[in-house]
């Protein structure tokens, strides 16, 4: 091992009731929300197919320009309960709004710059009504922060002379004190989800990393924060260079899944944020220049993530008005429908520590130790093969919502059929299935 000075502050997953409400959650909504908003990906006319939150470097717009855009910000339509109460009908247990995303616009008062909500037509403090919102619907609330910041003076990408070192002290400042601030405004937040944190400016401060966040947990006990936060002593970021998880989940999963079959994933907390469109975080103005995922699409990935313990954070971008697009509050109810009937297979479950089989996903629920069938690819033979430990035989499985008991076949070997009755099956479906001590190996 690496001696490290700046590594992570533990290591294993954390016990204590935050972090095991984090991953009792399984499902939260990710919006991201900003000045990107109001142009979405469209400009002088032209739209831009790169994801809209960049528009400002794809579409090559001056900073004085991109910055004009404050003085737009008015969204007149947003609603908090509203917004709250589609994620409550979704299912997801908690939320992860963008506080100031790479263009340095903050949707908060802050006392440290002028780019903020307060200096917009709309002035009013949307964040305290939107962490109000969510906190009182019963959804935890996580606050998205971009280190990386197109507007500030004393950003830099790398140290290269002396003058950078001093504006980059400048900017540490800066941003140690917009943290704290945000946590003394928003004593409801659970957790910080740090981005734009690639840059060797960063990298060559693990120290600074590695303080902040021990000052930031200070502050709030039982913070919860994500892998991009930290860098270690030689720059290594999410894993330090003995390899270990920093933070306290891994946030490397951005658009994409582990692969289904990797067990590795399940020795750490981590989390799979997802887009809708291919890549598209903030609002874009045409959804058809890609593919947009469909429901059962997103409910296989969801039931990816809980089989291998992780986290699945859905992606909303509401538009420069705050109104959500049609086919975001369409996919949100469809999902919030599946969850109603089939909710337990997700919220609390994790690992089941069973062989992943073609038909879908096993997950177990740790309070009941239930297990758990989530079938998405019914087989031509319209039987579910289950491979189980040389101890354990299945007692009963039961359809989940209509309760119907499905036939068991066992072999010699420590499998066992699952038979489904013959007929089309439209929609993802659960099997919740009783296991007992198998009595012929005793
Ligand atoms: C250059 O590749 C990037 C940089 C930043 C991102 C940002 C997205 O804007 C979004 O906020 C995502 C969570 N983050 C990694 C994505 C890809």
């Amino acid at each position: 091992k690496i001696k490290l000075d700046y590594g992570p502050l533990y290591h294993g997953k954390r016990q204590d009731p935050a972090m095991k409400k984090w991953r009792e959650n399984r499902f939260g909504q990710f919006i991201h929300w900003g000045l990107y908003s109001i142009p979405g990906g469209v400009w002088e006319g032209k739209t831009y197919g790169y994801a809209a939150e960049f528009l400002k470097a794809s579409a090559g717009i001056s900073t004085e320009r991109w910055n004009g855009l404050k003085d737009e910000f008015n969204p007149t339509e947003f609603n908090g309960k509203e917004w709250a109460s589609m994620a409550k009908a979704m299912g997801a247990k908690y939320v992860c709004l963008t506080t100031k995303h790479h263009e340095g616009f903050c949707l908060w008062p802050s006392k440290y710059t002028e780019f903020d909500i307060e200096n917009t037509p709309y002035q009013k403090d949307l964040m305290k009504e939107f962490v109000d919102a969510y906190s009182e619907a019963g959804i935890d609330v996580y606050l998205y922060y971009s280190v990386l910041d197109w507007y500030h003076p004393d950003w830099r990408t790398k140290l290269k002379t002396m003058d950078d070192v001093e504006a980059f002290e400048r900017f540490k400042t800066f941003t140690q004190n917009q943290l704290v601030e945000l946590l003394e405004r928003y004593p409801q937040v659970k957790g910080l989800w740090f981005d734009g944190t690639w840059d060797q400016c960063w990298k060559d401060n693990g120290k600074f990393s590695y303080e902040l966040e021990v000052l930031l947990k200070e502050k709030r006990p039982g913070l919860i924060v994500n892998s991009r936060l930290r860098a270690d002593d030689f720059g290594k970021r999410h894993r330090d260079s003995n390899g270990d998880l920093m933070g306290d989940f891994e946030s490397g999963y951005e658009r994409r899944l582990p692969d289904p079959r990797d067990t590795s994933v399940t020795k750490n907390d981590w989390e799979c944020c997802m887009t809708i469109p291919e890549n598209q975080w903030g609002y874009h103005k045409d959804w058809t220049l890609t593919h947009q995922k469909n429901t059962n699409e997103l409910l296989e990935m969801l039931a990816q993530c809980s089989s291998q313990g992780g986290n699945f954070l859905l992606n909303f971008g509401p538009n420069g008005k705050g109104v959500f697009r049609a086919e975001e509050k369409r996919i949100a109810r469809e999902i919030g429908e599946w969850m109603k009937t089939n909710s337990a297979a997700i919220y609390g479950s994790d690992y089941a520590g069973l062989k992943k089989q073609d038909w879908g996903y096993f997950t177990k629920n740790t309070k009941s130790g239930e297990v758990y069938m989530i079938v998405f690819n019914v087989p031509i033979s319209y039987q579910l093969r289950v491979e189980l430990p040389k101890h354990q035989t299945i007692s009963k499985a039961n359809m989940v919502g209509i309760g119907q008991e499905l036939q068991l076949e066992k072999f010699d070997s420590n499998e066992t059929f699952v038979l489904l009755p013959p007929k089309s099956y439209t929609s993802p479906f659960v099997i919740r299935l009783e296991l007992k001590a198998n009595k012929k190996s005793q």
